[in-house]
């Protein structure tokens, strides 16, 4: 089984509220189509009778919205309004992801995890996967997205992709985890994709936050996030997604 998460920083012009990358969001999906068409029709690779997740970022939606009104990963909102816009937003954008796949005749169903998951008072994230594992036996890709969750005392705060991803995978017992985001893969000082990270310090002087307007981290949350997982995970760029789903390791190998 694979887990792909789809940056927001990919499918959306993140420095720009509320703007779909079009161009890049039809690429992807060309990508995601072709590659499960062929791998059914025997060609190699290993996308054609495995289970696929697709989790998807927030990139201009969510995170504009979540940064107007104060919320992040522990600050969260009790104002219905405010839950409205930042959801909404995700919402909006995942119709966006669902209808340029299902043109391309992909299987996909969406799963909203402000209707599934939460968090209790220490933030430790409950996730149930029942529909997922469902979902996937029938053969369908479901598609999840970084969002709210209704948090204890705090009314809900933001979930990342990230987070999501690294415990579907988790829970789940996923094959391959990626991570498509806009830069080739984690890069170092010069600028170069660095092969392998094993240990955050390593690599936490060249870690930083996204460019554009972000409540869940950037780079250095996603290699966090990923170090805790206890399999292997791939940060690499659009152009490398062919590759990735047909069973290379591109960009950086998290592990
Ligand atoms: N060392 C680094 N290597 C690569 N990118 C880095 C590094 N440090 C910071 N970044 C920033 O991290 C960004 C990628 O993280 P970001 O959270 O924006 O990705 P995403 O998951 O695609 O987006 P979203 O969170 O909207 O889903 C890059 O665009 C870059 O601005
Ligand atoms: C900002 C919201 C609502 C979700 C953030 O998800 P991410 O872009 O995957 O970090």
């Amino acid at each position: 089984m694979i887990v792909l998460k789809l940056g927001g920083s990919v499918i959306t012009e993140k420095d720009r509220p509320e703007t779909l990358d079009g161009a890049a969001l039809e690429r992807v999906a060309d990508v995601i189509a072709a590659t499960r068409e062929r791998a059914a029709d025997g060609a190699a690779g290993n996308l054609g009778d495995e289970g696929l997740v697709i989790v998807h970022g927030a990139g201009s939606f969510g995170h504009h919205h979540a940064n107007a009104h104060g919320v992040t990963t522990t600050d969260g909102t009790h104002d219905p309004t405010a839950i409205h816009d930042i959801h909404g937003s995700m919402k909006t954008l995942n119709t966006f992801v669902m209808s340029r796949l299902l043109e391309r005749a992909v299987p996909v169903v969406p799963v909203h995890p402000l209707s599934m998951a939460h968090c209790n008072a220490d933030g430790d994230l409950e996730l149930p996967t029942g529909q997922l594992e469902t979902l996937l036996a029938d053969g369908f890709v479901p598609v999840l997205h970084g969002d709210l969750v209704a948090h204890a005392g705090e009314g809900t705060t933001v979930v990342g992709g990230d987070r999501l991803v690294a415990r579907i995978a988790t829970d789940l017992e996923a094959d391959r985890i990626g991570l498509c985001s806009t830069v080739p893969g984690v890069l170092d000082e010069s600028d170069a994709v660095i092969d392998e990270i094993d240990a955050y310090d390593d690599v936490a002087d060249v870690l930083g936050d996204s460019d554009a307007t972000d409540v869940t981290g950037g780079m250095a949350g996603k290699v966090r996030t990923l170090l805790e997982l206890e399999g292997e995970a791939s940060i690499f760029g659009a152009d490398d997604l062919e590759a990735f789903l047909t069973g290379a390791q591109p960009g950086t190998t998290i592990r």
